[in-house]
């Protein structure tokens, strides 16, 4: 494994037994996450790529195959080991910002340290809040802040514990465009600037173009791969996708 390598995949799938009929949501995905690396996964829809992330990140467990975090395979943790993984070293955002209503901002960023009892380290926490620009909404709570307003403390508090591995499940999705812009800009500057490893599931080929490099998912597999992608190759790349499935 190489030493800037952060996370990987090997082999993972899912198979969801659900009555009758079993779905495989995930056959089989290996991928390699590099430190600093901004990697956006799109397919499909149903494709697995919120599965495959989710896997990737233990929120879900595969059915076959395995999930390794900064060399440690999820596997073989128990669920208190896992819990204090995904705290430590794994930073989350979802499309529903996901952020607790009664906490203010301030609170909600800081709460991954609470819960481990940690205190914040002043010049980190300075950083990820002037970067937000959120200075100024410290002690608002979430209802009193935009959608992008929330994100980007979602966002912070993804940062705030210096995660191995930011994993963000369509960051944009609800957001106009301009908000998403602010988002998939800061996503992009902690992958650059501060070698913050970063995967997105995306839809959209213009959030994708931030990204390092693209995996293209299609029925749970990993069927390609785009370096320094940018809005019209991966579009183009869609397309024929979509020429595919209707041949
Ligand atoms: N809890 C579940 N039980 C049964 N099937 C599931 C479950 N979660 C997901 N699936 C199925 O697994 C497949 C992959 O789902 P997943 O949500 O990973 O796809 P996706 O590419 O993220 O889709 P989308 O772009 O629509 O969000 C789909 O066929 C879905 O119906």
């Amino acid at each position: 494994m190489d030493q800037r390598t952060v996370a990987v995949a090997e082999g993972l799938g899912k198979v969801y037994a659900t009555g009758q009929a079993a779905v495989t949501a995930l056959a089989g995905v290996s991928a390699q996450f590099r430190r600093g690396e901004f990697t956006a996964v799109m397919g499909p829809s149903g494709s697995g790529k919120s599965t495959f992330v989710h896997c990737l990140a233990g929120l879900d467990t595969p059915t076959s195959g395995k999930a390794l975090i900064g060399g440690t395979d999820l596997g073989s943790l128990t669920e208190a080991g896992l819990t204090r993984l995904r705290r430590e070293k794994i930073g989350f955002v979802f499309q529903s910002f996901n952020l607790l209503p009664t906490l203010t901002a301030w609170e909600n960023i800081v709460l991954p340290l609470s819960l481990a009892d940690k205190r914040p380290d002043r010049t980190w926490t300075k950083q990820v809040i002037d970067a937000v620009g959120l200075a100024d909404r410290l002690t608002h709570r979430p209802a009193e802040l935009s959608g992008g307003q929330q994100q980007r403390v979602a966002c912070a508090r993804a940062l705030i514990s210096r995660p191995d591995i930011v994993v963000a499940d369509e960051p944009t999705g609800n957001l106009d465009s301009r908000s998403g812009a602010q988002i998939l800009g800061l996503l992009q500057m902690c992958a650059r600037h501060w070698g913050q490893t970063i995967v997105m599931v995306t839809h959209d080929p213009i959030a994708a173009g931030y990204a390092d490099r693209v995996l293209f998912l299609a029925d749970g597999r990993l069927v390609d791969e785009m370096a320094q992608p940018t809005p019209d190759s991966v579009l183009d790349r869609m397309r024929r996708f979509d020429a595919q499935a209707v041949r």
